[in-house]
């Protein structure tokens, strides 16, 4: 296995008494676009900083490319950063911005501006070359501040928040230009986010963080399909999540007892013990929706529609339990087509075992 090229080892860092992130181990390979993903004072940009050498970890080491790096300062590091204020530099205009970094490095003018007009053409910028900062639009101002951390061709990119001054429609093209950037360049980006789709749509791994403490690392596929914790599958909001307590059914097959019934579990309740308390989680794509009850009674609800929501190609059904616990189920318009769907009609709700898996209380 290749060595990674960050490595947070037992890395907490504390303000005062406050701990803004608890013992983080975190590994960051070559190449890879991680997005950082949490709710709002979970610590993203505190571990960002602490890449950045904006902030020095109160304990434990990182390191880039195996050299433990808690001591060299941020100026030293080869870990440009862009975030949602850009920080251009005013004074100086569009090319004069883009060479900045170079001419700190010593570079000689003439290389200077080549590459800064590579990096400009490259952002589809060229045209602005000559303008003044403040005669650019956001998302204008957004390419300058990339090329002005590409520029000296680091080794990983630190983005935080970089797109979200931006309206909708340039954030979706904003993402497809970081991405493709990210590709063609091999470049390592570690993007801070609150936004699930821009994490979704961009990142190779997603790491999803709450209350300083890192809750799930994978693929966006893997934390969407298969949330590890409560939180998670809360956060992800795609989720119908049945607290209850493990038991068995009267087949002896592990089952779950939720104020909402009792539903059977797939691969034997997937090492849990009987008695213990944990949540059944159910995708919204994962449920099915009948009028007639179904023939296969297993995990089968019987649920009252309180509503419906349409986005694009999907709609989303909300229904309650007797319970009163609330379940969401997505569908296409056409898997939708043959039922009698109107608000406060009972329906049956079923989904397979195999389309179930626990999280621990
Ligand atoms: N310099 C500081 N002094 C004291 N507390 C701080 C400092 N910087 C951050 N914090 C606190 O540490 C916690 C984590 O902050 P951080 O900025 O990392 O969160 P975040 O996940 O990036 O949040 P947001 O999405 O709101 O930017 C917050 O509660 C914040 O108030």
């Amino acid at each position: 296995m290749q060595e990674p090229l960050v490595s947070f080892e037992g890395v907490a860092k504390r303000f005062g008494s406050y701990v803004a992130v608890q013992k983080m181990d975190l590994q960051i390979h070559k190449g890879e676009f991680l997005a950082i993903m949490g709710s709002s004072g979970c610590g993203k940009t505190t571990t960002l900083r602490m890449l950045a050498g904006l902030e020095a970890p109160s304990e434990g080491v990182i390191r880039l490319a195996g050299q433990a790096i808690n001591d060299l300062p941020s100026w030293s590091r080869d870990t440009p950063m862009v975030w949602q204020s850009l920080a251009l530099f005013p004074f100086l205009n569009v090319i004069e911005n883009v060479e900045f970094a170079l001419k700190m490095r010593g570079i000689g003018r003439a290389e200077r501006r080549r590459r800064a007009e590579q990096w400009l053409e490259r952002m589809q910028i060229a045209e602005f070359a000559d303008r003044n900062i403040a005669q650019l639009s956001g998302g204008q101002r957004q390419r300058v501040a990339l090329a002005r951390s590409l520029v000296v061709e680091p080794e990983i990119l630190l983005l935080d928040e970089p797109l979200s001054a931006l309206d909708a429609a340039l954030k979706v093209r904003m993402q497809s230009v970081l991405k493709n950037l990210q590709r063609e360049t091999g470049i390592t980006f570690v993007y801070v986010t609150h936004s699930q789709s821009e994490a979704f749509s961009m990142a190779d791994r997603v790491v999803i963080m709450s209350r300083g403490k890192i809750e799930q690392i994978g693929t966006p596929q893997e934390i969407y399909r298969t949330p590890r914790t409560r939180f998670v599958a809360d956060f992800l909001g795609s989720s119908n999540i049945f607290p209850g307590q493990l038991t068995r059914d009267a087949g002896g097959r592990a089952a779950i007892a939720t104020p909402s019934g009792d539903f059977v579990l797939a691969g034997g309740g997937q090492g849990a013990t009987p008695g213990q308390a944990a949540s059944l989680i159910v995708l919204d794509t994962k449920m099915q929706i009948h009028f007639q009850p179904p023939p296969d009674a297993v995990n089968t609800i019987e649920a009252r529609m309180i509503g419906e929501e349409f986005i694009g190609a999907t709609a989303t059904i909300y229904f309650e339990t007797g319970a009163g616990q609330e379940i969401r189920v997505q569908k296409s318009h056409e898997e939708l087509a043959d039922l009698p769907l109107a608000v406060g009609r009972s329906f049956h709700l079923s989904w397979s075992p195999a389309d179930g898996h626990l999280v621990p209380e």
